[in-house]
């Protein structure tokens, strides 16, 4: 390699602004650089001496692009990724959600024609959200989420029967049922119902593992319902079946409003502030981690990712000896797409660099948004 196509390997190839940012320098100005330096070297002194300690020279491990590869303890693979979709009861419904570039609320009718494609370019595995539209679907239990001709328990037989290899995790919550948006049961005083709410989710989960789910995530952050769901599934005999993946660090904040807008699950009062981590939390969340591996999760979850790095590597080292997950949240993926679109970065490029970071803290799966995306550019 010479010295003017390393340079233009620096200047142009991981520049990491979008097209329209970069100022080319011309081939003129390129090599007029170089003779510069050409001459500046034949008069200065080498600074290293040979004898001597030669450790401050890293630059040779990395300098070619697949020994650059080489310095991640995980490289991220198209199995690494679960692709959040959403589910509406309007069976003929594919409606782009404004929040959400590029996602989509759908039908049942619309997911095959969507799937097949990204099947067939690598996608491993989905996360599924039910969407009621219909006003009369939303109760104070959230009758609806494990209505047998729901969105959701519809959705996970269809899929079962038209991708036998696609795994299916089923998010289990109320809030997107529950006429006040909160994930559980309530008491009169406006509080969770932490008795009622685990008994309602653990048999929400339930339904959804018997109608095919090979995994579900309850997100509903109640105290004790990932040992009430392993207990339920142990009686029903599906326990050896069923992947029991926990939102264990779950924090409250910011970032999940576009989440909100797309499921219709925004609390109607107060917010989520009791039940879901508060975001300086970190001793909290190493002790939901804890009881959550010992109520028996088989993944723990930490969620959001990239503003809580620490937290998903406590969640490694606690968890060594089980899977981390880590949940790209609607609200990260946004904030890329509007500093893309006005010119801050290149969307690729913060994808990686985002998803690179998560997996670097010490998670082995990522539930992105970018999973489309991520098939065709892991190809390249
Ligand atoms: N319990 C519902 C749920 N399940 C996953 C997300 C967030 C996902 C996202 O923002 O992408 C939420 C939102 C919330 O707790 O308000
Ligand atoms: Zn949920
Ligand atoms: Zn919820």
């Amino acid at each position: 390699m010479s010295f003017s196509t390393l340079v233009n390997d620096l200047t142009y190839r991981d520049d990491p602004r979008p097209a329209s940012a970069r100022t080319i320098s011309t081939a003129t100005d390129t090599r007029s650089q170089i003779s510069r330096a050409r001459s500046y070297a034949s008069t200065a002194a080498t600074s290293v001496s040979i004898s001597g300690d030669i450790s401050s020279q890293l630059h040779g491990g990395y300098s070619h692009p697949l020994a650059r590869s080489w310095q991640a303890e995980r490289q991220l693979t198209k199995s690494m990724l679960i692709y959040p979709l959403f589910i509406t009861d309007n069976p003929d419904e594919s409606e782009l959600i404004p929040s959400l570039p590029g996602q989509r609320r759908m039908g049942l009718n619309k997911i095959i024609p969507l799937l097949q494609p990204l099947i067939a370019k690598g996608l491993k595995s989905v996360i599924l959200f039910g969407v009621p539209l219909a006003p009369s679907a939303k109760d104070a239990l959230g009758t609806a989420a494990d209505d047998p001709q729901g969105p959701v328990i519809a959705a996970l037989r269809l899929l079962r029967r038209a991708f036998p290899r696609l795994f299916l995790v089923a998010d289990v919550c109320l809030c997107e049922y529950t006429s006040h948006g909160h994930c559980g049961i309530l008491n009169e005083d406006g509080t969770l119902n932490n008795n009622l709410s685990v008994d309602r989710i653990s048999d929400v989960a339930m339904a959804y593992a018997e109608a095919g789910a090979h995994c579900v995530a309850p997100s509903d952050m109640n105290d004790g319902r990932i040992r009430a769901i392993k207990l339920k599934l142990i009686e029903a005999g599906i326990a050896h079946r069923v992947v029991l993946m926990s939102y264990s660090a779950k924090f409250s904040g910011c970032l999940y409003g576009p989440f909100r807008d797309a499921a219709g699950s925004c609390p109607s009062f107060g917010d989520r502030r009791c039940y879901q981590l508060p975001p300086g939390g970190r001793g909290l969340a190493r002790r939901a981690i804890h009881r959550d591996i010992k109520e028996g999760a088989d993944i723990i979850m930490v969620k959001p990712a990239t503003q809580y790095l620490d937290i998903i590597s406590d969640a490694k080292e606690i968890g060594k000896d089980m899977p981390v997950a880590a949940y790209h949240v609607s609200g990260e993926y946004a904030m890329i797409h509007a500093a893309a679109k006005a010119g801050v970065f290149d969307l690729k490029a913060m994808a990686f660099e985002a998803t690179e970071g998560i997996l670097r803290a010490g998670a082995s799966i990522v539930v992105s948004y970018f999973t489309p995306e991520f098939l065709d550019w892991l190809d390249t």
